[in-house]
Formats: C-alpha cells, structure tokens, sequence
C-alpha cells in the first residue's frame, strides 16, 4: 500500500461545484476517475458558502418583514437569536460532507481525503498514496486574500464567521465587498452596531454605481457606518480586549475599534502548498492561466475550472458549473463547443437584495457602447408598499436601436426572483418591447416588469 501509483483517466482536485460535477459527469461517460478533496466535500458553496449564508440571511429577511408590518396585522414581537439561527445553519451543513462523498461512491469513482500535490505534470500525491492521471482537472476554488495588512492573521475570515458561538456587539469589516454587505446586513438586524471600511471609492465594485449608493443609503438607514476610500492597513489587540485598526482615509490616518474584525477584502486562487512548478503549471494575478476551452498554457491534458481559474468569469457557483459543461464538451471531444455567450446574473443577498446581470451604465459608457437607461424608484408600486418595503428601485439598459435588453438592475426584496427573468430575456435577445408583452400572473412581482420601461 501507498507505493503502487493508481492510474486513471481523469484525476479531479477539489469537490466543489466545479469538480464534483465534473467527476461525476466523466464517470457517467465510463472513465475510471479520482476525486481528491481536502477538506469537506461539495467545496465552499454547501458547507461555507453560498447555502448556509442563505439559511442565515433567509430567517433575517422574515424578521424584517414581520418588523416592516407590525401593527398592519401582525402583533407581537420577534426576536433574532444568533446561536439558534447558528444551530438552524449547522443542520444544513453538517449532512452535506457525508452525502456527496457517498454519492460519488456510489457513481464508481475513486475519493481521496487530502491535499492533492503535483509530482509532475502526470501525477500527483494524496498523503502517501501517488495517483497518474490521463488527464487532470484542477478545481480547489478559492480562498480569503492574504491582505498587506499588518496583523492580517487577526482577521476573522467567513470560514469562521459561520463557526462563531458568539458575536460581539462591535462588528467591524474590512471591505466592502459581498462578503462584508450581506454578513453586515445580518448583523445590524442581530442588533450589532456594525462598520464597513472599504479602500476603493465604489462599494461592490463590478455592479451599477447609481444603485450601490441606494444600497449604501438603504444600509446606513440600517445603522450601519460606511467608509469607501479608507484602506485598513494595520490590526493589533486593544487592552479592552477588542481590537484596533489603523486606516488611511484619503492620505489621513484615523483609529478604528472594535470586538469582531471580519475579512471582507477578496479572495485569492487556492493553490498553496500544490507544488504547481513541478508540473510547470502558469499562475496568474488571479488565478490559473488557461485559455478558451480551460486548458492550462504549458499543458493541453491539464485543465483549470471554477474559482481557480482565470479566464476573466466571476467566482460564482452558476459560472463554475457553466464551465464545467464546456470543458468536458472539450474533454469529451464533442463537435460543438457553445460560445461563452450566456449572461451572468448575480445577487448581493442584503435585504433588500442587489442583483444585476449585463452591463452597468459604467461599462457601457467607457467601452462607448450605445444605451438607453430607464431608472426608477418603484416602493410606490402596490408589490412593495403592501409590505412596507423601505426601498425598491430598477435601473434597465437597453440597445436605442434594437430595444434589445442590455443590462438590468434590481435593488428589491425580491430581486433574486426577477433578475433570473432578465438573464433570460438577455439570453433570448428579447426586446424591452417583446418582454413587456408576456401575461404576467397578478399580483406578482412579476407582473411590474412592463411598468418598469
Ligand atoms: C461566504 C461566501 C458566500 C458565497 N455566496 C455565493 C452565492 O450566494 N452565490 C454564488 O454563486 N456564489 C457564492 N459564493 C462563491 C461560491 O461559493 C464559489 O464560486 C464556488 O464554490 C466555486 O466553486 P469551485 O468548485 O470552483 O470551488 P470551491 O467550492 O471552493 O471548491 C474547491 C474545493 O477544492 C478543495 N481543495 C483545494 N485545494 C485542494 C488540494 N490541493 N487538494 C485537495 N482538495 C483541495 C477545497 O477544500 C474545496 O472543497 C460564495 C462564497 C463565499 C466564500
Ligand atoms: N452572493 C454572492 O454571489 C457571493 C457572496 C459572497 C462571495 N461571493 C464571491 O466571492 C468573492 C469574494 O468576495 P469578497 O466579498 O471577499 O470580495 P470582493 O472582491 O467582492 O470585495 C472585496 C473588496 O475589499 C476591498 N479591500 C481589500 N483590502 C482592503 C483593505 N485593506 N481595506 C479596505 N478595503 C479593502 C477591495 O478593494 C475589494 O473591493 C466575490 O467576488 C464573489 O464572486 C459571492
């Protein structure tokens, strides 16, 4: 034992979206396959990700929504409990691990619990076990940025947020990212008086600027202290037994304290202690350079996918599984490779929710691509005010000659429902025009879109 070397057609690294799809799918086609996993199976989106964010932030919006309509039907009071609301989160998370790995079991396919490390570009090691490969599918996803910042390893990340028994009544965060906006969000509805520092001059970077100001006024209407412009660049203990920071906020030095300070400041390929040199494997700023059909540069059997990867997609759960379907059309050999021509939506979940899919104004504007924009305020639409709702506002951009949707965005209690509708009216090349006409069941969120233009 752990002298032989087992071969296989296909090695897979990392179980998340990315690899364990793409395991089962090539197991499905009869390769004999391995899949390697380190830490929990089914990667960072079910265990410390997108699933237990979404139980955790799901109970705080039915808390809002119960506080929004008090005395308009509903009497008593509600309460959020971190610890219960940790113990609900934990029954989601706990099976998860067990299942997948069983499953990939049952498919056939090989599990390996450990860091996978190259020997060279054929095979790698798992403990003392040496496993060759045919072809080999690198997708161990992503991790918290290690940050320039003194006392870095201070830093509380969202690996450990989930685990916290406690949270403290100062809860600061550094970034104003996803992460930071929709743990913020959860935060100051547990009570906790909460900041966000953030270094650039624009919250959540990549979505519409017009709606991330309504979401910064919308989230300091929540209590919660926001500063952009302001880089952290030192964390030390406070004798209070909290912490404090030194941030420089355009070019002035200022002292920030608090109990809790949370890693909101990016994340960053996860390829530590892989020995990708031995396998002559290229890294980028952003991850593992491959080219159209997620082949690495130096070699045509090795392929990166998912968060690992830099091919200039967002490290979203739906994108990771997007590529794995075009890389085993390549990996397969089959004719027709699709275009990467499929719209990305994405979802901030704070309450109300940021969504977007297409382009911003911003990017329109400086790639000089022709647009028309319609904004709106909507909270005085019967969908929102029947609830109270504190804000509602859609930002659509369309092509003036075509009257093709180009961009939408929503700011929306119910914005991760309906920006799905746009992404496919996106994908459709569908006309403000032709989208306006569908019967819409009423009274449905739904049923506003054509008032929206
Ligand atoms: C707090 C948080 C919330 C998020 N919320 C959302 C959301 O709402 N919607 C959304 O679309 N996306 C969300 N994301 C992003 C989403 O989780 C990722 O895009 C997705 O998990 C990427 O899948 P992946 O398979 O590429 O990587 P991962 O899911 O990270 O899986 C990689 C796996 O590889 C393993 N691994 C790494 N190195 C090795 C090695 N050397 N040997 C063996 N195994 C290894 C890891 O342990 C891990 O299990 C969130 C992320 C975080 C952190
Ligand atoms: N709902 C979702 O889909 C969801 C949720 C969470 C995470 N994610 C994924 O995970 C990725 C990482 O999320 P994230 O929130 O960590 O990062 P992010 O990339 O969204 O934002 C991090 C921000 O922190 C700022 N920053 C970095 N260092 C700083 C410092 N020292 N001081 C002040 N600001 C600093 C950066 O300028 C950056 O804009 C996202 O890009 C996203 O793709 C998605």
């Amino acid at each position: 034992m752990g002298l032989m070397t087992s071969t296989y057609d296909l090695i897979v690294i990392g179980s998340g979206p990315a690899g364990g799809r793409a395991a089962n799918q090539a197991r499905k086609k009869g390769w004999k396959v391995a899949i390697v996993e380190e830490r929990e199976f089914g990667g960072t989106c079910p265990n410390r990700g997108c699933d237990p964010k979404k139980v955790l932030v799901g109970i705080s919006e039915i808390y809002d929504n119960a506080q929004r309509v008090m005395g308009s039907g509903l009497k008593g009071e509600v309460h959020l409990d971190w610890q219960e609301l940790k113990t609900f989160k934990d029954k989601f998370v706990e099976p998860v691990s067990p299942s997948i790995e069983e499953s990939l079991k049952n498919e056939g396919i090989d599990t390996f619990k450990g860091k996978a490390v190259f020997q060279d570009a054929k095979t790698i090691s798992v403990g003392d076990q040496t496993l060759a490969g045919q072809k080999i599918i690198i997708a161990t996803g992503a991790k918290p940025a290690t940050l320039p910042v003194e006392g870095g390893d201070l830093l509380t990340t969202s690996d450990e947020f989930f685990e916290l028994e406690e949270l403290p009544d100062r809860i600061l965060f550094v970034g104003g990212g996803y992460i930071s906006f929709e743990f913020a969000h959860l935060c100051a509805r547990l009570g906790k008086d909460v900041i966000i520092l953030h270094r650039g001059r624009n919250v959540l970077e990549s979505f519409d600027h017009e709606m991330t100001n309504k979401l910064i006024e919308l989230t300091k209407d929540l209590g919660v202290d926001i500063h952009v412009g302001t880089e952290v660049t030192a964390i030390e203990k406070a004798q209070d037994g909290g912490y404090r920071l030194n941030v420089k906020k355009f070019d002035h030095e200022h002292e920030f304290k608090a109990d809790l300070v949370v890693h909101g400041g990016g994340r960053s390929p996860n390829v530590d202690g892989m020995q990708l040199d031995k396998a002559g494997i290229e890294l980028g700023e952003k991850g593992i350079k491959v080219n159209d059909f997620y082949q690495t540069q130096s070699h045509s059997h090795i392929y990166a996918v998912g968060d690992v990867a830099e091919n200039g997609q967002p490290p979203l759960t739906p994108v990771a599984g997007e590529e794995v379907r075009r890389l085993l059309q390549h990996l397969f050999e089959e004719e027709e490779i699709s275009p990467v021509n499929t719209p990305v939506p994405s979802v901030v979940f704070t309450y109300p929710k940021l969504a977007k899919v297409g382009l911003t104004q911003q990017e329109a504007s400086s790639q000089n691509i022709p647009y028309e924009v319609q904004s709106k305020n909507i909270a005085s639409f019967f969908s929102y005010k029947r609830t109270n709702e504190n804000g509602a506002y859609v930002k659509i951009l369309t092509n003036p000659l075509t009257n093709e949707i180009i961009g939408a965005h929503l700011l929306t209690s119910s914005a991760e429902h309906l920006i799905n509708i746009f992404a496919l009216a996106m994908k459709k090349k569908m006309t403000k025009q032709e989208l306006s006409s569908f019967l819409w069941a009423y009274p449905s969120e739904e049923s506003d879109i054509p008032s929206f233009f």
